[in-house]
């Protein structure tokens, strides 16, 4: 059974629509809302399908209790996305043509964001409260780009997610070169490709909430069935409850049979970056957050000739190779370059 543990801040309530509030990783600086003394029985449920009005919830996190919601007219079109904490109430014994009605939305952890792009307008939370973001990459076919990595990390530590890498087709090429663009941020970097040993994954995923995210054609799929080995199926009973079938281009939360979950995001092509500040980059590394007390107002910590009293040039040591690291990801952010 998998029971994903539950943050303090989720159990405030969430009134209106937050989705713009930026999450600031260990600040502390959550979004304040009245408590709302309606629906005290509510039952919490977590949603890991969403089709057109419809959405899937697993009640208490066990997979095998899932229902289809829709959302309280008091909700408004506040945003419910999957792995958003909600409360539901009304029938929720998830047979066929039941519908629970999700009447409160928590305050989300993390928030893991897309852009606009040509096929959706609309900037988007993606995936809510997952604790991690897998990022996975080929070495070959396609060859990896660094600077997509570069952007999915900066969506990852602005959003509040712990970012890993996960590397496929390591027999087609080489694993170090590429691994070593990233060493100083040690971000964890994984081999996942299809022969490879998924132990240490595993250790990392098991019980919790990740997100995947990956460029088509990387194996992201062929490593999905590998952790969740009924996830078409999964897929599939998920949108069999909702409104009409399942998008491919929706997430969608697969439990994994150790318990946790895994969040896949497919056509993922782009982070909203555009409304990110080097801060929100910069406070999910605590030595660094600390160093850039003494930068100048409105530095951006992109050094000379931009930034030339940046405290980043003053740190020594493994503190300066991380902030050397986190410029090039700055660097990234301040280009604006879509994947
Ligand atoms: N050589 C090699 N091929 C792999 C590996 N992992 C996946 N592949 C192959 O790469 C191709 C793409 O894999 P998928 O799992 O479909 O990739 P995806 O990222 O889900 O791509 P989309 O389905 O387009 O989103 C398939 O032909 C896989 O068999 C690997 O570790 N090594
Ligand atoms: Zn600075």
């Amino acid at each position: 059974m998998a029971v994903v543990p539950v943050g303090e801040v989720l159990l405030r309530r969430r009134e209106y629509d937050e989705s713009d509030v930026r999450v600031r990783p260990g600040r502390g600086s959550r979004p304040r809302t009245k408590d709302r003394p309606a629906h005290r029985d509510a039952v919490e449920g977590m949603v890991v399908s969403v089709d057109r009005g419809r959405w899937g919830v697993v009640l208490e996190g066990d997979p095998d209790r899932r229902m289809t919601a829709m959302r309280a007219r008091e909700l408004g079109r506040t945003p419910i996305v999957v792995g958003d904490r909600v409360g539901v109430v009304g029938d929720l014994s998830g047979r066929p043509d039941t519908l629970a009605r999700i009447v409160r939305v928590e305050d989300r952890s993390t928030v893991l964001r897309r852009t606009a792009d040509d096929t959706d307008p609309f900037e988007r939370v993606v995936v809510a409260n997952a604790e991690q973001l897998l990022i996975v990459v080929a070495l070959a076919d396609p060859p990896p780009r660094t600077g997509l990595v570069e952007r999915a990390l900066v969506a990852a530590y602005a959003g509040g997610l712990e970012p890993m890498l996960g590397l496929t087709k390591s027999d087609l090429a080489d694993p170090e070169e590429f691994a070593a663009h990233f060493a100083d941020l040690d971000v964890p970097v994984l081999l996942v490709g299809q022969g490879d040993d998924l132990t240490a994954l595993h250790e990392r995923i098991d019980g919790r909430l990740t997100a995947l995210i990956g460029h088509s054609g990387v194996g992201k799929s062929t490593l999905v069935n590998r952790l969740v080995p009924d996830a078409d199926r999964a897929t599939g009973e998920v949108s069999g409850v909702g409104k009409g079938r399942h998008t491919s281009t929706q997430s969608v939360a697969l439990p994994l049979p150790e318990g946790g979950w895994v969040v896949d995001t497919p056509g993922i092509r782009s982070f909203g970056l555009a409304h990110i500040e080097p801060d929100d980059v910069v406070a999910a590394f605590a030595d660094l957050a600390e160093a850039v007390e003494d930068c100048p107002r409105g530095c951006t910590h992109l050094g000379p000739p931009a930034d030339p009293e940046c405290a980043f040039d003053a740190l020594e040591g493994k503190s300066h190779r991380r902030a050397m690291a986190v410029r090039d990801l700055l660097a990234a952010l301040a280009s604006n370059d879509p994947w």
